[in-house]
């Protein structure tokens, strides 16, 4: 897979910081979530951190599975629908979790799943913008965001012998 000369990499620290910060933002938002929507994968770590903050103990998934570059977004596959519980009233009152909306297709679909609902991602690519309603950090298109959990501990080469035999 192609990768962008752009990379933006997340401690978890930082992670929890960020979605520490989505929960107070949504926390102005409302205080009576009835419940969480979260996107797996990805929206699972903020939806546990959210929920913790918020005291909300009822927690759903969307499971998708979709298959993209990283400036592309492809097909994208359901895999596990929304209780219709939650669908009553169209979602008003549910609030979404995800990591980051990119292409903002994945959010476009949920969406239209969910049509009421308060998007909340913890990080946001400008094509992905208009399709939530609140995010912590906008990064720019061309930027590869690594999240804590799809990382290792590796040798570093030194930046001046990069590229040497
Ligand atoms: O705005 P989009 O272009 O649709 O991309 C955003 C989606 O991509 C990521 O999931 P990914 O497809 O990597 O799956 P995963 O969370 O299961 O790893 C992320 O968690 C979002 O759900």
């Amino acid at each position: 897979m192609a990768l962008p000369d752009k990379s933006f990499p997340v401690s978890w620290d930082q992670f929890h910081r960020d979605a520490r910060a989505l929960a107070w933002r949504v926390a102005s938002v409302s205080k009576e979530w009835k419940a969480i929507v979260t996107i797996t994968r990805g929206g699972l770590v903020p939806a546990a951190i959210v929920s913790r903050e918020l005291e909300i103990r009822v927690i759903e998934t969307v499971c998708v599975a979709s298959y993209h570059d990283y400036d592309t977004q492809g097909q994208i596959n359901v895999l596990k629908k929304i209780s219709a519980d939650l669908l009553t009233d169209e979602g008003q009152g549910v609030l979404i979790i995800d990591d980051l909306t990119d292409t903002g297709k994945t959010a476009e679909l949920v969406r239209s799943m969910i049509p009421k609902a308060h998007f909340a991602t913890v990080y946001a690519k400008p094509k992905g913008m208009p399709q939530v309603d609140t995010f912590i950090t906008e990064v720019s298109q061309d930027t590869w965001i690594f999240f804590p959990w799809d990382m290792g501990f590796t040798y570093q080469e030194p930046i001046a012998g990069a590229g040497k035999g």
